[in-house]
């Protein structure tokens, strides 16, 4: 049997779509919503796969020290990185690929989840980012071969 707990974490960022062909290649910011979903093997003798606030601590902790209040940017984007280096102070993430929710998911769970984890006895098996109140995308771990899968959706009618 498998015991899935989920914590979410909210925080702040601004970003651009490399090659967007729209508004979204713009800078512009969002408040994100990312909900961690975490199994582990076993519970403790009270009952929990890893305290709530354990989890919070470790995965909110990345969280604020590398993304909240800062711009995401795709490596590849060297006008963006360029403009950012001017700025002081100024919190920049690159990533290896644009900084879509699909991509942001998959990175907290593939990379930073991990880390964030290692040594509790739980691990992430599912990252779904909220990028508007209508707007979601999800990275999951298939429980067979271990393999990342992505999966996003829209509110009908947005
Ligand atoms: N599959 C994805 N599509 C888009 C993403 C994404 O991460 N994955 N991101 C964006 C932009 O970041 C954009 O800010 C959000 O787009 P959109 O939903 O169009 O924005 P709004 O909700 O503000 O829409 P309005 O029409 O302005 O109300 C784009 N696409």
């Amino acid at each position: 049997m498998a015991l899935t707990i989920m914590r979410r974490i909210k925080f702040c960022a601004g970003h651009r779509l490399l090659h967007h062909g729209g508004k979204c290649e713009n800078f512009h910011g969002h408040n994100y919503v990312a909900d961690f979903f975490v199994q582990g093997e076993t519970q403790d003798d009270v009952g929990r796969v890893i305290d709530f606030s354990d989890l919070k601590r470790r995965v909110k902790g990345w969280i604020d020290e590398n993304w909240d209040h800062g711009f995401l940017i795709h490596q590849d984007d060297e006008n963006a990185r360029q403009a950012l280096g001017m700025v002081t102070p100024s919190r920049v993430f690159v990533l290896p690929y644009n900084p879509t929710a699909e991509n942001m998911a998959k990175y907290l769970l593939e990379e930073m989840s991990p880390v964030a984890l290692d040594g509790s006895g739980a691990r992430a098996v599912r990252v779904r980012i909220w990028e508007t109140d209508e707007s979601f995308a999800e990275a999951s771990l298939d429980p067979v071969s271990g393999n990342t899968e992505m999966y996003s959706e829209m509110a009908m009618g947005e």
